[in-house]
């Protein structure tokens, strides 16, 4: 079994993904942030970087699909925090919108995703966290990176409008929307166990 969880950043994929990990003992695939050699750069200058950081993320989402891969056919559960599809539907399609990916830089991008997604397994479960713009801002500002101070609100709203569009065409299998504006699963347990319920309701027919 494999769920993947999508959302805007600070959208709650990586507290969500630990909990849902330790609720049905299965492992934790997460990103890699603090290793990312382009991020904080990016962020200071996306027209700069934006093609390095893309590329950069493609290549280590590729490498993660295809761990996925063998540990499922091991028979091993996994909770995976954020998909190749956004890197490529969310992030490179807005920076190209928004005129800071060049459209030959895009291009060439997008043919290299287009190349790998062939090999690329959907999770039997996608979980899209839909938060609004006040939820995200908050929760960015409590993780406290330095480096995610210049995200602008355009940028959010950019990306959640991505979001939506994506989602509602989505059709590589079984997913789940939840609106986590008004949960906090870190605090209230309760707020865990509704998502839980939704999941074991999608994926087993319970409840
Ligand atoms: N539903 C929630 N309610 C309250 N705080 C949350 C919730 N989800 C995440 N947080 C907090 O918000 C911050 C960002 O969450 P994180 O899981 O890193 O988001 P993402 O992985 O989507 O970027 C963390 O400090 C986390 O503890
Ligand atoms: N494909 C991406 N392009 C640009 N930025 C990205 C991409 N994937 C992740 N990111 C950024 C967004 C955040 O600053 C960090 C971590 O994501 P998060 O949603 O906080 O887990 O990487």
């Amino acid at each position: 079994m494999h769920i993947a969880i999508v959302g805007n950043i600070g959208a709650g994929k990586t507290t969500l993904a630990h909990k849902l990990a330790h609720h049905f003992r299965w492992e934790v695939f997460l990103e890699d942030v603090d290793d990312n050699p382009y991020l904080k750069d990016f962020y200071h200058d996306m027209p700069r970087w934006a093609f390095h950081l893309q590329v950069y993320f493609l290549n280590g989402r590729f490498r993660q699909t295809q761990q996925i891969k063998e540990l499922q056919k091991a028979g091993r559960g996994i909770i995976q925090d954020r998909t190749i599809y956004e890197d490529a539907h969310i992030f490179a399609a807005n920076l190209h919108e928004s005129g800071l990916l060049e459209t030959r830089d895009f291009n060439n991008y997008y043919a290299l995703f287009e190349s790998m997604i062939s090999l690329v397994e959907p999770p039997d479960l996608l979980l899209y966290l839909r938060a609004d713009l006040s939820k995200l801002i908050n929760q960015i500002e409590k993780r406290g990176r330095d480096y995610e101070n210049s995200i602008s609100i355009e940028y959010l709203k950019n990306l959640n409008e991505h979001y939506e569009k994506w989602i509602a065409g989505y059709n590589h299998g079984r997913h789940l929307i939840v609106d986590v504006s008004e949960l906090d699963y870190v605090k209230n347990p309760e707020h865990l166990g509704v998502i839980i319920d939704k999941i074991n309701g999608t994926l087993f027919g319970l409840f």
